[in-house]
Parts: C-alpha cells; structure tokens; sequence
C-alpha cells in the first residue's frame, strides 16, 4: 500500500476564503486527517467574486475568461500559494507530495456540458513548487457526468471507517455549503449522490441584502423569526426537486425572488426551512431512508436548520460531523486531497450513481513544478 501525503484547497460556492486540509491516503481505504487552516476573504474581494459570476454567465467555451475573469483567476491563486506557502511553514515537519486544487467555480451548466473553475494549476506549481492537481470536474462531464458533486468518493471511504457505535448503515452525509449535497452510504454497493438544493446561499444573501451582515451566525437572526409556510412551499414546488438524480446545482439556480415582502428575521428563518425541507425531500429519491445523517459545512453551525433536519428525519439519527469524530469544516478540502491522490494513481473519482457518468471515470490535470 503506498501512502501519498496530499493538501486539498477549496474555495466553496459560500464564497468566504480558502479551506485546506492535509490527508495522507492511498486513495482507497486508508485515510488518515491531518491538520488544516482556513484562509478568509475579505469582504470586498467576497464581492469582486459575486460579480464576476455574472462575468462568467456568457461563457460559452470554458476556458474563455471574460472580464475580470483572467485577472481574478490570478488572482485566486496567488492567493492559495500564499495559503499553501503560509500553511508550510507553520508545519515544518510535513512533507507534503501533492496538491489538490478545487478553484472557484464561477458556472456551473451541466446542460450545456460546461463547468468553469478559477484557478490555474501551472501558476500554483510553479509558486509553491508542488505537483497540483486541478480540474477534476471537467472529464466527468466529458463522459456524461453533472460534473459534480466530486465529494461522494470520499464520504463512502470515511463512511468505511465509522466508530462501531455509529456504524448503522444506510448512512448518509450531507454538506450543507453554498449549496447543500447528499451521499447515501448502503452497507455494501456503490454510493448515491446529488446536490439537493439551496444550502446557506440565500441565508447568506438575504441577511447581507436586508440586515448588512454576511451570514446569520449561529441562526441568532432566525431565532427571531418565524417559519413562513407558503413560500418554503414556493421554492418546494420548483421543478428541480421533482427531478431524479443525478442532478447538480449552479448557485444562482435559486435565489430570494420567492421571498420578497419577508421581515429580515422571519426570512432567515425560512430560508433555514427550506434549506432542511430541500435535504429532507433529497432523502425521499435515496433508495431508501438513511438510519444516520452526518452533516457537514458550514449550515451545520445554523441550529434552526439542524433542528429542522433532526424533526423531520423520520427516526434517523441526525449528528454532526464532530460527533462522528470528523471535521465538518475540512472536509471538502480533505476530499479534494484524496482525490487527487486517487487522480496521479488514475482511480475513478466519479461513480454513474454520484455525477450520472457513463462508467466510472478519474478526472484531474497533474502540473508538475518546473
Ligand atoms: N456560525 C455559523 N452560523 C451559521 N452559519 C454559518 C456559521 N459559520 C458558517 N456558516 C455558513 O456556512 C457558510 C460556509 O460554509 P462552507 O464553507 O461549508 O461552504 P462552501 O464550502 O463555500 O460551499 P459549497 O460546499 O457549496 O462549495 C457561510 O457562508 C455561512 O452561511
Ligand atoms: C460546480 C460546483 O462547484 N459545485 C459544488 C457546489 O457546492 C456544493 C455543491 O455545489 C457540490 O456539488 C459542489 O461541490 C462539492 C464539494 C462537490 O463537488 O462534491
């Protein structure tokens, strides 16, 4: 078995700065966590992404950058070299082989076979003098594949190594980010996943429109409000939850047009039910009920949605990542990590049951340093 040391980096749909994590791995079974570091982004550059989104929106070739794409894309990566370069020299001792490169996905069209991550693995070799992996998304699409989510690989391989006391399958993880995703874990068999809706994004964008504050720390906003039935069942009724999986989300998919005239706390309250509601509805397309939630992402913190989750899983046990002895800010940056492991040893990171791709398939473009 040979082990590789890998530090996965991703900056999520949220927008809020750089997440890394160390995992040492030979990309199947064994997984061990290292440690990791979060890098924020300042409130001004938060804004210079947002409105490169709707740079990104003519898109028509992914690799064309429109705008203040090229130079954002620089931009971005700059930015995880420093994180890498930051992270290196407060870890002396680790020797790190690889890095996995999420970027910062600006379109997501599945439809249209395109997907486009900022972020330029040449530029981030060359500055941390590391092998980088980036770009996994897009050779599962070209083989049919939603292109995401990427992260069911690793949940199943950590779902393998669950304390005994938790070890109830079907389990299922569920990242509650920007947008929420779900991986069903059976005991045996491959997992199945999908994204499942509109996680913090339009908490994050209701409390920054009407309250001035980026996001709704701890739900306290919420915990003033009320739950507004009718519109949790407007966004409900859109034709996305009716759709069988696979099925991936760009973040503007949904946005606050269902929920205009809403007080600020009344609507962050709501917003929390319809992110718990939308996973809750995901559960319905699994082949059957989870008997153990894990949640993971930064919507864990947000007590009004967990409570949510927790009264309407039917029995299930609803825990954190934490109590399962996992970290439920790394994780997606863990996941990038293994997968770029699994990428240089050119085992698949997509299953037809987790993107819809046509047969199992790796993904990633390997840049070594000069
Ligand atoms: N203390 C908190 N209370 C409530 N919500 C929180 C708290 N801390 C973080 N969040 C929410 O979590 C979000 C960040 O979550 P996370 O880092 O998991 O998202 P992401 O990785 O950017 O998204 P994605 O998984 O869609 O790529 C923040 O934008 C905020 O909405
Ligand atoms: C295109 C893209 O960046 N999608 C993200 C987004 O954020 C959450 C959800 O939508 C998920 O499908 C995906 O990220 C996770 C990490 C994934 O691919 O597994």
């Amino acid at each position: 078995m040979s082990l590789k040391c890998a530090i996965g980096l991703m900056s999520g749909t949220s927008m809020d700065g750089i997440d890394l994590a160390v995992v040492t791995t030979d990309g199947e079974a064994e997984v061990q966590r290292g440690p990791g570091s979060f890098t924020a982004y300042e409130a001004s550059f938060r804004r210079r992404i947002e409105a490169a989104l709707d740079d990104a929106r003519t898109i028509d070739k992914r690799e064309e950058r429109p705008g203040d794409l090229e130079e954002l894309e620089r931009e971005i990566t700059l930015r995880h070299a420093e994180a890498v370069k930051k992270f290196l020299a407060d870890h002396p001792q680790l020797r790190a082989e690889l890095l996995g490169f999420h970027g910062q996905t600006v379109l997501h069209r599945p439809e249209r076979g395109v997907t486009v991550q900022l972020g330029d693995g040449a530029l981030l070799a060359k500055e941390t003098g590391l092998p980088v992996v980036h770009d996994m998304r897009a050779n599962d699409m070209a083989h049919g594949g939603q292109g995401a989510p990427l992260v069911p690989a690793y949940h199943a391989a950590l779902a393998k190594s669950l304390p005994e006391a938790l070890g109830e399958f079907p389990v299922c993880f569920v990242n509650i980010g920007g947008i929420s995703n779900v991986t069903f874990v059976p005991a045996a068999g491959d997992p199945v996943a999908f994204d499942s809706g509109p996680g913090n994004t339009l908490i994050d964008q209701w409390v920054s429109r009407e309250g001035g504050v980026p996001f709704d720390a701890d739900g306290m906003i919420a915990s003033e409000g009320g739950v507004v039935a009718s519109v949790v069942a407007s966004y409900l009724e859109s034709p996305f939850f009716g759709r069988a999986a696979p099925k991936s989300l760009d973040r503007n998919d949904f946005t606050l047009d269902r929920i205009s005239g809403l007080e600020l706390a009344d609507g962050a309250r709501t917003l929390a039910a319809v992110s718990a509601q939308a996973i809750l509805a995901a559960a319905t397309q699994m082949p059957e009920q989870p008997r153990l939630w894990i949640i993971c992402g930064g919507g864990r913190r947000n007590p009004h949605i967990v409570g949510d989750l927790r009264a309407g899983a039917k029995g299930a046990q609803v825990i954190l990542a934490e109590d399962a002895g996992l970290d439920g800010d790394a994780m997606e940056a863990e996941a990038w990590a293994y997968l770029a492991v699994r990428s240089v040893k050119g085992l698949p990171l997509t299953f037809p049951t987790t993107t819809g791709c046509r047969e199992p398939v790796t993904g990633g473009v390997l840049t070594m340093p000069a």
